[in-house]
């Protein structure tokens, strides 16, 4: 039995800042275990909310089942008391069953259904889907709206009815009037988080909607600046949080953009920065230049001199 029920894991996560720790690799690209303890307690020493591990930050749709089983199990013995920890499911729908069996007996509190891979959907597909991973684990389960999920207002209401371990709504598109159909149709029955790609930089618009929380990418390299930006967004103190989007989040997404993926190349880019090399990141995805790494350094440097 998870130690979390899913209304006390809902309850857990809503209000503190979210982890997603990257997956650390080798230079052979195999999962480098004692990186990966060392930074799920480094992260967790801090005050979150709950820890995703294998999420999308953490390539999740890089890892195989085994290797997946490798990270959920190594942080549910890893992170402190209290801190709940979050496997993924990806892939087909067997795939994604055989991901959320593996991350219950592996040690995880909830699980963050990801879209399946490559192929287009409809809501009847993407019900059964859902449905499918819902039945197959006590786990609490958030999905995630995101690239070939995009699930309807009736489709998250339908399956929120239906299955009391369907916990919350991650969003990472962005569609005001989706969000707002959604929020409408569930309302408290489940708990809103923002998931956008550097979701800091939508958090304080998003809090309106009622996303109380976010995914933060960039507390892997800057947990303190993180921390200090979601409690600016939750005080709304939208003074504090324009200063910091201007001073650092923008000219970081200048870097970002500059390649399709780096959302997640350039978080494993930021760890180098700060002296915690998690090594590369797998095929698909690509490594930033060391030009483009330079810059990342001098901004980090300009925000958080004591971190590079
Ligand atoms: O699954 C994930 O890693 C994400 O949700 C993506 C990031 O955490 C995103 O919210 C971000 O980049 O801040």
């Amino acid at each position: 039995m998870p130690e979390y029920s899913p209304a006390d894991l809902a309850e857990t996560l809503k209000d503190g800042l979210l982890s997603f720790p990257v997956t650390p690799f080798t230079e052979s690209l195999a999962v480098d275990e004692s990186a990966l303890v060392k930074h799920l307690e480094w992260q967790s020493s801090y005050d979150i909310g709950g820890l995703f591990v294998a999420g999308g930050t953490g390539e999740g749709f890089s890892l195989t089942l085994e290797e997946s089983r490798l990270v959920v199990s190594t942080a549910a013995e890893t992170v402190r008391d209290g801190v709940p920890v979050l496997g993924s499911a990806t892939g087909n729908t067997a795939q994604a069953v055989e991901f959320a069996q593996m991350a219950e007996t592996a040690g995880a509190d909830g699980l963050l259904l990801l879209p399946p891979y490559l192929t287009e959907t409809t809501q009847e597909g993407l019900r059964a889907h859902a449905a499918a991973v819902l039945e197959s684990t006590d786990l609490g389960v958030i999905l995630y709206n995101r690239a070939n999920a995009i699930y309807s207002a009736d489709t998250v209401a339908s399956l929120a009815e239906a299955y009391p371990n369907l916990i919350g709504f991650k969003d990472g598109v962005g569609n005001f009037e989706q969000l707002a159909r959604v929020t409408a149709a569930c309302g408290d029955r489940l708990f809103y988080l923002g998931g956008l790609p550097t979701a800091e930089t939508y958090a304080l618009s998003l809090l309106k909607m009622g996303m109380s929380t976010y995914s933060s990418a960039m507390f892997n390299f800057l947990p303190e600046f993180a921390l200090e930006f979601y409690r600016n967004v939750r005080a709304e103190d939208q003074q504090a949080v324009q200063e910091k989007l201007r001073d650092f989040v923008l000219p970081y997404l200048d870097i970002r953009d500059r390649g399709n993926g780096y959302g997640v190349s350039i978080v494993k880019a930021g760890l180098r920065a700060v002296g915690r090399d998690a090594g590369p990141v797998r095929p698909p995805l690509r490594d930033l230049s060391a030009e483009e790494q330079k810059m990342l350094n001098t901004l980090i440097g300009s925000v958080a001199p004591a971190a590079v």
